[in-house]
């Protein structure tokens, strides 16, 4: 009989933009699925809880909190040796740290386009390529990268963020491609509207009475939606899987009352 193996157990693993959100659920979901979790955000003070947090509990995974801005190339460099030294290698990379302003096209300035481009795009690129060093040298490993929906469908005032999601979603199928001999497993999360501190700040949404993760529709979703798939991503179950991106969105965005609702569709 065939039993699948979703397991992350003794498997270290980097989650960048960890101190809130998306981020922070998959560091709490892979340690509590027994991986040693690196996590870094731009201040300790915001994401040295959350690896304490992590400790403190009963989970099998232990925390390490770094400072790192993902866009700046030595500050992930210095994030990752830390991890490798400290839990001796690494085998998962999740480049989540991410984000974006709303606004017109034509009133983003060259410098705000490039703001996002640098941070979501090159963000990702520098954890790729860094964490690919060392997984090469340990022969092999798995990075999941987080897109967006909008990296996959337009949307108004989002043109900048458009085009950096899509731009990962092209880095990881091409880069796929490139290491699949070394033994890395490179896929993406395109995640649609997900409640986190994030999303009420820049869309001014917080839906404070969230029906339960096993209702689809007239829901937005929980960062646990998106965690269960990026370990299901980095587990062995998914083998035969490299150069994918996995929509996580609920109802189909047409059909989605809630979404309705809250004006997006
Ligand atoms: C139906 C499904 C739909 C799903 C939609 C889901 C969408 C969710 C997306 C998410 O990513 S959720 C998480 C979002 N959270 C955040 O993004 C955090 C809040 N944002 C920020 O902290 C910042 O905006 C940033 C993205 C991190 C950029 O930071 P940076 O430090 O680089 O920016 P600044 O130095 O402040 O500005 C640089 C440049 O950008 C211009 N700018 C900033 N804000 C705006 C704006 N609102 N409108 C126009 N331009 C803006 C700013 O003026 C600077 O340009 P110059 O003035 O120097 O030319
Ligand atoms: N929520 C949603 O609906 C969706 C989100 N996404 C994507 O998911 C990811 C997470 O989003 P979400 O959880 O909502 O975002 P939040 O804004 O809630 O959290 C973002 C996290 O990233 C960290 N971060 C931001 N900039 C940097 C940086 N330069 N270096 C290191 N860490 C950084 C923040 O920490 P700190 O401020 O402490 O530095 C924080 O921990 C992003 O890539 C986002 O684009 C995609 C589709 C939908």
């Amino acid at each position: 009989m065939h039993e699948a193996d979703f397991g992350v157990a003794g498997e270290t693993a980097i989650v960048t933009g960890a101190s809130q959100g998306i981020g922070r659920s998959i560091a709490e979901t892979l340690a509590a699925g027994g991986a040693n979790v690196g996590i870094c955000s731009r201040e300790m003070d915001r994401v040295g809880p959350v690896a304490d947090e992590i400790n403190d509990s009963d989970v099998d995974g232990e925390a390490l909190a770094v400072e790192c801005n993902v866009r700046e190339r030595e500050q992930v460099e210095a994030f990752v040796e830390e991890v490798v030294e400290e839990f001796g290698g690494l085998d998962i990379m999740v480049n989540n740290a991410g984000g974006e302003f709303v606004a017109p096209f034509e009133d983003i300035s060259p410098n705000g386009f490039d703001s996002i481009l640098d941070l979501n795009v090159m963000g990702t690129v520098h954890g790729m390529q860094v964490a690919g060093e060392h997984m090469r040298e340990d022969g092999g490993g798995k990075i999941v990268n987080v897109a967006s929906v909008n990296g996959q469908h337009p949307a108004p005032n989002e043109s900048h963020y458009s085009t950096a999601k899509a731009g990962i979603i092209q880095l990881t199928e091409t880069v796929a491609t490139e290491w699949n001999d070394d033994g890395i497993r490179i896929n993406c999360v395109a995640p649609g509207l997900i409640q986190t501190p994030g999303v009420a700040e820049t869309l001014g949404i917080d839906s404070e009475d969230m029906p339960p993760r096993d209702q689809v529709d007239r829901r937005i979703g929980y960062g646990e939606d998106i965690a269960d798939v990026v370990q299901f991503l980095v587990s062995p179950a998914a083998a035969f899987m490299t150069g994918e991106t996995v929509t996580v969105k609920g109802v189909p965005r047409p059909g989605n009352s809630m979404q309705h609702d809250l004006g997006l569709q």
